[in-house]
């Protein structure tokens, strides 16, 4: 491809929110250590990250660097052995007690639907869940958001058994988005899909980041729906957040993660498509 061509996903990458943006997540400090003793295992150490009201954030590390443990804690399901959780301004603990889908959606890899309900039961459960609505109004909502996630009402009495992945993935961001969360969590959101699925689904999380001003952050592999989506990326490596910044920061940032992550072979075929700042070698931070 000639080095200045700018794919279109790229070319419409949501530009990153004002550096004054409300702060949606801050996490300070944290640190994770499981086991005790001689088999402690130290998985976080000092890590800090701060996440701004419009972001799309992506998460990205080594297998085992944590990034789902660190998820689980912004969700308040687990807490760090140290340091803090904020999230929008309140500790990530209380949203379990609190319900946490009112504020937090998370989009889990394999979409975990409930295979015993159909896919309208499952993306209304959470407010099923609350037992304040009849059930027509939640049908009502679920139906919104089915539609939101690109599927058809038609699709609403099929089982999870009957869908293809990409439906799946959809029918799953349509349960996230029932209670209209302002941050969404997304677990590896592309994993599984071949390339035209992935570059719809990519196209409709920026759709929703668009019109629904959601703050989303995900962990991905993916380096072509990084560059599709993120206006941020934060790199976890040596137990903390290396660098964070915008996708063409950040491959400037002199790591043997980031040179084997973004300047590999994968990394190479995905950047040859990019626009010309991501070009050239990746520097120290100044
Ligand atoms: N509950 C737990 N008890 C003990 N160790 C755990 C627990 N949860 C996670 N770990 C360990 O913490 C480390 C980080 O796990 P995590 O799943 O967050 O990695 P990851 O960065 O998401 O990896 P991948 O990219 O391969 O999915 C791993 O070594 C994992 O085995």
């Amino acid at each position: 491809m000639d080095a200045g061509a700018q794919p279109a996903a790229l070319s419409q990458a949501p530009a990153p929110p004002p550096e004054d943006a409300p702060v949606v997540v801050e996490v300070r400090d944290l640190s994770t250590v499981f086991g005790e003793g001689k088999d402690a295992f130290t998985v976080h150490k000092d890590l800090n990250l701060t996440v701004r009201k419009g972001e799309i954030l992506s998460l990205v590390g080594g297998s085992g660097t944590g990034k789902t443990v660190l998820l689980r804690h912004i969700l308040g399901l687990t807490q760090p052995t140290s340091g803090t959780v904020t999230v929008l301004g309140r500790p990530a603990s209380e949203l379990t007690t609190d319900g946490a889908t009112t504020r937090v959606g998370m989009l889990f890899q394999h979409g975990a639907l409930f295979s015993a309900f159909n896919v309208i039961d499952n993306i209304g459960f959470a407010l099923q869940e609350q037992g304040t609505l009849p059930k027509d109004v939640i049908h009502d909502a679920a139906l919104v958001k089915l539609q939101m996630a690109g599927l058809k009402p038609e699709v609403a009495t099929r089982m999870p058994a009957d869908l293809s992945g990409g439906m799946i993935k959809r029918v799953a961001l349509a349960r996230a988005l029932i209670m209209d969360p302002p941050l969404l969590l997304l677990d590896e959101p592309t994993a599984g899909l071949d390339p035209n699925g992935s570059d719809e689904f990519c196209e409709l999380l920026k759709e929703l980041h668009a019109t629904l001003g959601l703050t989303v952050i995900m962990v991905t592999h993916d380096l072509d729906s990084l560059f599709a989506l993120s206006t941020t990326v934060a790199v976890l490596a040596d137990k903390h957040v290396i660098v964070t910044g915008t996708p063409a920061e950040v491959v400037r940032f002199d790591h043997p993660f980031i040179h084997h992550f973004f300047l590999g072979d994968r990394g190479r075929r995905a950047m040859a498509a990019l626009p010309p700042e991501f070009a050239g070698s990746p520097v120290k931070e100044s």
